[in-house]
């Protein structure tokens, strides 16, 4: 099995904290997400800090585009993210803007799947357009409702499409093997590593146990 990547949810409004906890964590990750509430308070600028300060990390940018997908994406491809979102429920005309922005600048394009009720037949028709990414994502409140995004993941997994498939939702130690096991090539992980009393640590622990799932 291909080694899964693991991408830690940076999901504080501060700059400067979002910047240590990237430093802390760095040894362990491969995929920082700069988070939608992080990104709407620290805009560009923080894009441009951890490209400088990271430049053999993959960088993700949760914009989570509604609309406009090439026009609000195509500028923070330009400021060097390696991945944008964009979501399911936009429609396929807006996930196609995203993809033609990430083409021009030989980057990627995660469609993430929350809150769309078909996620099968956008997830099918997101690769067709040329979507890499489909995000399975059960977001904060929903976690605060209950729920979790296993389900959902294995649904799409058994769908055998040519896309990478990445799961977020309350990931932790007790379930990263879970979602290796079920096929997810991208474990997202936020409060799980940014809660815990050393992040580092807890990095940590999830890159072992992302390695051991995957053997
Ligand atoms: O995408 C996220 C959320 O919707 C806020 O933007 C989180 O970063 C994602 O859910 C991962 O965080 P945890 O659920 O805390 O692991």
């Amino acid at each position: 099995m291909a080694r899964p990547l693991i991408q830690m949810a940076l999901d504080s409004l501060d700059f400067n904290q979002t910047v240590a906890l990237a430093d802390q964590v760095a040894p362990y990750v491969d995929i920082f997400e700069i988070g939608t509430p992080c990104i709407k308070y620290n805009g560009i600028n923080l894009v441009k800090e951890l490209r400088q300060r990271f430049p053999d990390k993959l960088l993700l940018v949760d914009l989570k585009t509604m609309d406009a997908g090439e026009y609000e994406a195509g500028a923070f491809y330009a400021e060097g993210a390696d991945i944008v979102t964009v979501l399911g429920v936009s429609g396929l005309a807006t996930i196609a803007g995203v993809i033609k922005a990430a083409k021009k600048h030989g980057a990627e394009t995660q469609i993430d799947l929350i809150n769309v009720d078909d996620k099968a037949y956008i997830a099918k028709e997101s690769v067709k357009l040329g979507a890499q990414i489909v995000g399975i994502h059960t977001g904060l409140d929903a976690q605060a409702a209950g729920q979790t995004p296993f389900s959902d993941l294995n649904d799409i997994a058994r769908l055998g499409l040519n896309v990478r498939i990445s799961v977020a939702g309350g990931i932790k130690q007790a379930t990263v093997q879970q979602v290796v096991e079920a096929g997810a090539n991208i474990i997202v992980v936020g409060a799980a590593i940014y809660g815990a009393p050393s992040p580092a640590e807890a990095a940590r622990e999830i890159r072992e146990l992302v390695d051991a799932a995957a053997v």
